[in-house]
């Protein structure tokens, strides 16, 4: 049977209020002490469809920093500036199947290359990559293309860069690191200030459902009609968040959601969803992006009832790419 659009959001409702529960298995990140402010029991939902049917649900208009949702446009700006393969010269297309910030496989692969855009050894690379000298000019390259996909001006929180700034022992270890082996473009501090800012930038889940929108539709914006990327681009970005996106529960997420999708700490996630080349009568059949978010994550960094919703979309809406 068809699903009317009101069908399909009484679903949505009646989901967010059921996964809400399970946002008690997780926690907030407090590895950044002022991301661990948020609710945790907050959890919403935006989809938009090619033609611009758009269903939001629950706490879908609550700011929140995209973290490493960022790394997603920071890469695609990197290549559409510098070229594919410049970019690829200096960071790798691999998982790693380990935790998003780990450090041990710079040593042990030899001569230290990221494994991917998607770690933070690999978006710190990737953030030193970006046209100009200062960070400004390197952000600037940056909001121009967020301001290109989700139609405004980024915001930064000034309030969580400061608090990761302060406390990014890691990220600087991983920078230091690849400065001395030679993959950083800029200074340490240069490099880190432009990817704590690119992760500070504040959206909500409908801006993130439009860069999905986008990447599903290869680079293309199908409300307002434009290429915004080149297809070459989108497509290696899709890949990457299908094999890396999820951290080191991408493949379970792959084998049990079957979307490409790129989370962060603070409890993001966004998905990319194509148009089905056996359409059914379900929901966004032409395909779709989608934006969630429910601060309380899990072990990988996941948001906990986020992936439970979005594999009820996929399974129930028959969205599995596979
Ligand atoms: N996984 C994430 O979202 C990590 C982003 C965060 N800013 C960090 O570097 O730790």
């Amino acid at each position: 049977m068809v699903q009317t659009i009101h069908q399909s959001l009484e679903c949505l409702d009646k989901w967010i209020t059921h996964y809400r529960s399970f946002t008690t298995e997780g926690h907030c990140a407090t590895y950044i002490p002022a991301l661990g402010k948020a609710n945790p029991a907050q959890l919403g939902i935006c989809m938009i469809g090619a033609d611009g049917t758009i269903q939001k649900s629950g706490d879908w208009d609550v700011a929140f920093t995209m973290q490493s949702i960022s790394k997603v446009i920071s890469f695609v700006a990197a290549c559409l500036h510098r070229g594919i393969p410049y970019v690829l010269d200096r960071v790798d297309v691999e998982p790693t199947g380990d935790p998003f910030d780990s450090i041990i496989r710079l040593e042990m692969h030899k001569p230290g290359k990221p494994f991917n855009p998607m770690i933070n050894a690999g978006a710190i690379t990737v953030a030193s990559l970006l046209p100009g000298e200062s960070p400004a000019e390197k952000l600037g390259s940056l909001y121009a293309l967020f301001e290109e996909i989700v139609g405004k001006r980024p915001t930064i929180s000034e309030e969580v860069f400061q608090s990761e700034w302060q406390t990014a022992h890691r990220n600087r270890a991983l920078a230091h690191y690849l400065k001395e082996v030679g993959f950083l473009e800029s200074e340490v501090e240069e490099a880190l200030e432009v990817y704590l800012k690119q992760c500070a930038i504040e959206v909500n889940t409908e801006d993130v459902a439009l860069l999905g929108l986008i990447l599903a539709h290869d680079g293309y914006h199908p409300i307002r009609k434009k290429q915004i990327f080149p297809k070459e681009i989108a497509r290696i970005t899709k890949a990457l968040m299908l094999t890396c996106g999820m951290y080191n529960a991408s493949g379970k997420f792959a084998a049990f959601v079957g979307m490409p999708a790129k989370s962060g700490v603070s409890g993001g996630i966004m998905a990319a969803v194509p148009s089905r080349v056996r359409s059914g009568d379900s929901p966004f059949q032409g395909g779709c992006g989608i934006g969630i978010y429910g601060p309380s994550i899990d072990e990988y960094g996941n948001s906990v009832a986020g992936v439970m919703l979005l594999k009820q979309i996929a399974n129930s809406w028959d969205l599995n790419i596979f």
